[in-house]
This record gives C-alpha cells, structure tokens and sequence, in this order.
C-alpha cells in the first residue's frame, strides 16, 4: 500500500491561452483508492486524460510505476479509464466489448474467453449477456459491461471519469458499493472524479481537493471534513455554520469569542487550529451534527445562541433544523439523528448548544 504507483510532478496544462491545471504534484500509492473533487471546470478530467495518455501535460513530469511517461502513449500505459458517458461500442455484444483490449493484447481466444467470463462474475452480469449488445442492457448494467472491460486487462491503476453520474439513486447506491468491494478485492489503485461529496467520502482512502486548477487540500475524508484547509473546501465539503469570532492568544493557546453575544472565551488546542488562521479574527467551523436544541441546562463548556426556529425538514435519518439567530447572518443550520420527535413548531424559540473546543478555527477570508 506504502509503495507510489503514480508520481506526478509539478503537471501543469494550457489549452492555447488558458491554463487549465498548475503545478499538480500528487503521489498515488499501490492499490489507493483517491478521489479528485472540486467545482466544474477546475482542471479533474484534464488531469485523469493526462494520466491515462490522453492528454499531454504542458510541463511537469509524470511517473507510473517508475516510468517516465511522456513518449507512452495511452493504450501502452497500465492505465484504464472509465468515462462518464458509455463508451461501449454499440455494434459489438457484451463479450466482444470485454475481450477487445485483450484482443489487441493479443491474448489467445481461451484464455480470453476464460478471463472474460471471470470479468462478468466479478461485475455480477449474467453470461447470457454475453451475446447481448449495450443497448439491450440497463444503464447500470452497461457501466458494469464497461468497467469490466476496463479492468479486465489487470490495470495497474483504474481512472474513473464520473462513472455513477448518468445512474439514478438507487443504482448508484448499489455501484458505489460493488466499486468498493471490487476495489478491495482487486487491490488496483482507483482515481474517480467525482461531483457527489458523499460518494468521495464514503469510497476513497484520500480525497484531493481542486479548485481554479490547482490541488488546495489532500487528505484521508475525516481530515477533509473536520480540517479543511480554508472556508471554500469547508463550505463546499457539506453543510457547514460559520461562527465569527475574537481570537487571542494566550499563555495555554489561542482564546476565541464570539464576535456577537457575550459567551466567556474557549480555548482551542493546536490541532483545532486552521494554519490559515492568524490575526485577531476568524471564523468557527461548525457541523450541523455538532449542535443541538436544548431542553435543558447546558453541559459544562458550552455555548449557547438562541433563535428561533426558521424552517425544519425530515429527512428519515435525520431532521435538519434551519434556526435564525442574533449571531449570524444566515440560519444556523442543525441536524439531530432520527424524527423530530419533539416536535418542535416552525417560529418556536429555541437555544442552540455546542462545544467550541470541539469545533475548527478558520481564517475569516472567503
Ligand atoms: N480541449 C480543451 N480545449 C480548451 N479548453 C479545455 C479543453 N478541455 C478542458 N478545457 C477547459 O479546461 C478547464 C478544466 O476542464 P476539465 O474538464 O478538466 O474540468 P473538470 O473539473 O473536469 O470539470 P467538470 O466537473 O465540469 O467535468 C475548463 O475551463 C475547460 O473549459
């Protein structure tokens, strides 16, 4: 697992005047399993089509299992690529679309015949598709016709370009967790781009953040979402309240205070701390599973904000509470687990509590 498999170095990428990606250095170990995410346009597929040969990196190096690979071209590569949109080929069956890498491979027909079957048992597809072409098969099942033939050439590293997108919810959920499993079992490295937060946290060992074309956070899910590097990654990595505070520092760390309300001060240990953060001001990261509605006194070093309940939605899991308070200028927003079985009415007044030692200091500029 330690071991890089794909090495890229300080990639940047033009497209005439535009630059597209900026000094993308990104290590991806033997069999991980990362995630690219970032708002449209900020450079994901430029850098899966660099890394599968479909693309040329403007400058910058790149390395795939210790090879240089700025003369391979795409189909020498140990590389597989998924795309959103079905590249099947339409006039071909099931089984021919699968064996077709390993016919340009040159593998002899039994062998293929053998692998292919394999391949169709992994992806849980019936053998009597093998003679089926794509457009007979469900959505679902045409993405699982595709990533069988991306893998069953054994890639090294397997790149997916959205494969879930096109898919409704349900069958989404259900290819999620085949990838998953078919990564584990496998043990080839998985790069996916992705727009689905959850589907990033739920399946990758590390998401990488990328915004405007360059990489600004890259972690292991839980870092992403409890530290995130600044306030866009923390807004656009799930719901999130922003507390303005005071910041002071003191002989046993940085003391914060709300900027409106008259809490007493918290202190925040190191790792609580944003590098970004500095100066006298910043903003308090808090999730909206992190506060609750109090019935009662508050724990021992809490906060508290009242409002008023603005809005309220049932989720079935969850109930997501949007409360308009004195100190923000937007609702807070709060998710406590199962129905709101204390139904509490829509203009209610109500006291938020949570625990500031418990949440991130950010800077305070976007
Ligand atoms: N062949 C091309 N010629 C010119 N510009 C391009 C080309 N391919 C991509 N771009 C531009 O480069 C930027 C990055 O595109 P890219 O497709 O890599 O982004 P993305 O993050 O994958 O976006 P999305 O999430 O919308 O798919 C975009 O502004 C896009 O318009």
């Amino acid at each position: 697992m330690s071991q890089p498999i794909i090495d890229s170095r300080s990639i940047s990428k033009n497209y005439g005047s535009f630059r597209a990606l900026t000094d993308i250095s990104l290590t991806i170990r033997k069999g991980e399993f990362i995630a690219l995410v970032g708002p449209s346009g900020c450079g994901k597929t430029s850098f899966l089509k660099i890394l599968a040969g479909f693309e040329q990196a403007s400058s910058g190096e790149l390395f795939i299992e210790d090879r240089e690979m700025s003369d391979v071209p795409a189909a020498a590569r140990p590389t597989r690529m998924v795309f959103q949109k079905l590249a099947l080929f339409p006039h071909k069956t099931v089984e021919e679309n699968i064996s077709f890498p390993l016919r340009i491979a040159k593998v002899p027909a039994a062998e293929r015949a053998e692998r292919v079957r394999g391949m169709m048992d992994l992806m849980h597809l019936r053998h009597e598709y093998l003679t089926h072409y794509p457009a007979q098969l469900s959505g679902g099942e045409q993405q699982r016709v595709a990533l069988a033939r991306a893998l069953v050439s054994r890639p090294g590293v397997l790149l997916l370009d959205e494969p879930m997108s096109a898919l409704d919810a349900k069958l989404k959920k259900s290819l999620q967790a085949e990838l998953k499993k078919l990564h584990r079992e496998l043990g080839t490295s998985f790069v996916l781009v992705t727009h689905d937060l959850e589907e990033a946290m739920m399946l990758a060992d590390r998401i990488c953040v990328m915004v405007g074309g360059r990489i600004v956070q890259l972690g292991v899910p839980l870092d992403i979402y409890r530290r995130p590097a600044n306030r866009f990654v923390a807004g656009f990595i799930g719901e999130t309240n922003f507390l303005p505070v005071s910041v002071a520092s003191t002989a046993d760390g940085l003391s914060v205070r709300p900027l409106r309300g008259d809490q007493t001060a918290a202190l925040l240990g190191a790792d609580r701390v944003s590098p970004e953060a500095h100066g006298d001001a910043g903003l308090l990261l808090i999730r909206p599973e992190d506060g609750e509605i109090l019935s009662g006194a508050p724990s021992p070093g809490m906060w508290t904000i009242a409002g008023t309940v603005d809005e309220k939605f049932t989720k079935g899991s969850s109930t997501q509470y949007r409360i308009r308070t004195e100190a923000l200028d937007v609702p807070f927003v709060l998710e406590s687990s199962g129905f709101d079985t204390a139904h509490i009415p829509v203009g209610a007044p109500v006291s938020v509590g949570f625990h500031p030692a418990k949440s991130y200091l950010l800077g305070d500029r976007p």
